[in-house]
């Protein structure tokens, strides 16, 4: 799985790597500068455009002045940008890029730059090299680049966005962001989307093992991580090896939730799926899913299921019930929604959740549970600490969503779109994690599959539906997501 290093340990990287591959920082800087390459003809941008690249005097800058050079090769009119004062000290690298700028690229002060052409712009002013908030002289470069209107490209990160800390000052709204080698923290963080844009991970040729000694405790899940984590199930199997399992959820006028769930935990493989709901109510999940079995005895054995999910729309009156389950199960649950809530106002509940269990709160009930977090690396931190005390499983929902685990790893999910902020879509994911508990896999793996899985298929749905997706939609493409990594 993908580390994510912090910008300081960036520089220790390229030593090691450039030590091993036998290569200069300069050809490191060269291959980086390719890729961007490559990912920039992937996107068909329209050649009649100028490109204006905007460089400063570090290695950040000395990608600029490559890629200004290679699509100048490419047959694209470039103008470069100088962010520092002509007879500055540049890096190495980059005086070496800058002297290798062919004459056919105009090279100017940044304040010559007119932002109302049209064009494509390159932001390669400030990379990881940022180490604190940007000086006063810089914060007329990022208004200029944010004051063009039209696409801007941040090489490795926007300029004045620090990677691994949170951000006060200017930076640049960039449109994408393509950084290499593995994902910067500071993109995968809500509070600066708005900045990055999308992300685009460029490789470079450094392999995961040359870092494998590096510490962190974050990580990019992708869909190489995911076949691996996966049960075979054999020509021989039958609907006992798929697990039994049991969601307590829905309440009257809230039966969806139920619906939505045990719908998904079939679709998710689930041989046996039952569904604790109001007895009043049974009709409606009996019509709408026939697969699903009913049953309305509280007092039952929870033990005699391979896994179960608590919580989708309960209502917050089932705390005693929630008790009972707790104290009764020996195994890792599910829990999400109102048995988070409920957890959230009982503290004293926290200590009954078994083992290795997994929490799905959305970002409300998040708070409710740990309280207010000033930004996300804040709130990261805080649910670290809570996994680790309570030896639980933590899911962050959203974009790039945290997996955060008992031994305080914290892995960002990359699968997803925004066309899964919709009613019902966590329901879905809990009625997913409960199932491949129930197939029998680890709790870890089930919250990798999990999440991984629901994400394709929400993109799937959404790929389809745009914003019309809705939860159903996700459910539906489940199965797709088996046959796209080739799960058995
Ligand atoms: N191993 C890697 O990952 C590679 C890194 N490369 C590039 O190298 C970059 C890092 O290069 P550097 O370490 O030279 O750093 P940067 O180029 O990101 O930043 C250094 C520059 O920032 C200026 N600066 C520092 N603090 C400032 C402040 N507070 N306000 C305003 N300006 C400030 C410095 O004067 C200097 O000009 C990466 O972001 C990436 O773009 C690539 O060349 C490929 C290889
Ligand atoms: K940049």
């Amino acid at each position: 799985m993908l580390k994510i290093l912090s910008g300081d340990q960036v520089k220790e990287l390229d030593r090691i790597h450039i030590q091993n591959a036998g290569i200069s920082s300069h050809e490191l800087m060269e291959r980086a500068a390719l890729s961007f390459i490559s990912w920039w003809k992937s996107m068909e941008f329209p050649k009649n455009l100028p490109v204006f690249v905007f460089c400063g005097a570090g290695n950040n800058g000395g990608d600029g002045f490559a890629i200004a050079r290679l699509l100048f090769k490419e047959g694209w009119e470039v103008q470069v940008f100088r962010c520092f004062e002509e007879g500055s000290v540049l890096s190495a690298d980059a005086q070496k890029n800058l002297d290798w700028v062919p004459e056919g690229v105009l090279i100017y002060d940044w304040k010559e730059f007119n932002s109302s052409r049209e064009g494509l712009l390159i932001d390669s002013f400030l990379g990881v090299g940022l180490k604190s908030p940007i000086r006063n002289s810089a914060v007329p470069i990022i208004e200029c680049m944010n004051s063009f209107p039209g696409t801007k490209i941040s090489i490795d990160l926007p300029s004045g966005l620090l990677a691994d800390s949170p951000t006060f000052g200017p930076r640049v709204k960039a449109d994408f962001t393509v950084t290499f080698a593995f994902p910067k923290l500071a993109l995968l963080f809500p509070e600066n989307s708005s900045f990055s844009g999308k992300m685009v991970l460029a490789d470079i040729g450094i392999s995961e093992s040359e870092y494998a000694s590096f510490p962190t405790s974050y990580f990019f899940l992708q869909e190489k991580d995911i076949l691996s984590r996966h049960r075979v199930f054999g020509q021989f199997a039958h609907k006992g090896d798929f697990g039994k399992v049991a969601l307590v959820a829905g309440s009257k006028g809230k039966m969806g939730a139920a619906i939505l769930c045990s719908k998904a935990a079939l679709r998710t493989g689930s041989g046996l799926v039952t569904a604790f709901v109001p007895e009043d109510e049974r009709g409606i999940i009996q019509s709408a899913v026939p697969e699903v079995m009913c049953e309305f005895d509280e007092n039952t054995d929870w033990n005699k299921f391979d896994a179960l999910g608590v919580g989708p729309a309960i209502g917050l009156d089932k705390k005693d019930l929630l008790q009972d389950i707790l104290k009764a199960c020996s195994k890792p649950i599910v829990l999400d929604a109102d048995a988070i809530t409920l957890i959230a106002s009982n503290q004293d509940l926290i200590s009954l959740i078994p083992k290795n269990s997994i929490l799905t709160p959305h970002l409300g009930e998040l708070e409710r549970l740990i309280g207010k977090s000033t930004d996300h690396l804040d709130r990261l931190m805080k649910v670290k600490e809570f996994c680790m005390k309570w030896q639980l499983n933590l899911l962050i929902k959203g974009a790039y969503s945290v997996l955060s685990l008992v031994d305080g790893r914290q892995l960002f999910n990359s699968s997803g779109t925004q066309y899964m902020a919709t009613a019902g879509a966590g329901d879905v994911l809990t009625g997913m994690l409960t199932s491949f508990l129930g197939q029998g896999y680890a709790p870890e793996n089930a919250l990798i599959c999990g999440v991984y899985h629901h994400g394709k298929a929400g993109e799937l749905a959404g790929q389809q539906n745009r914003r019309s997706t809705i939860a159903s939609d996700i459910s539906e493409n489940i199965g797709k997501t088996y046959t796209l990594l080739n799960v058995l």
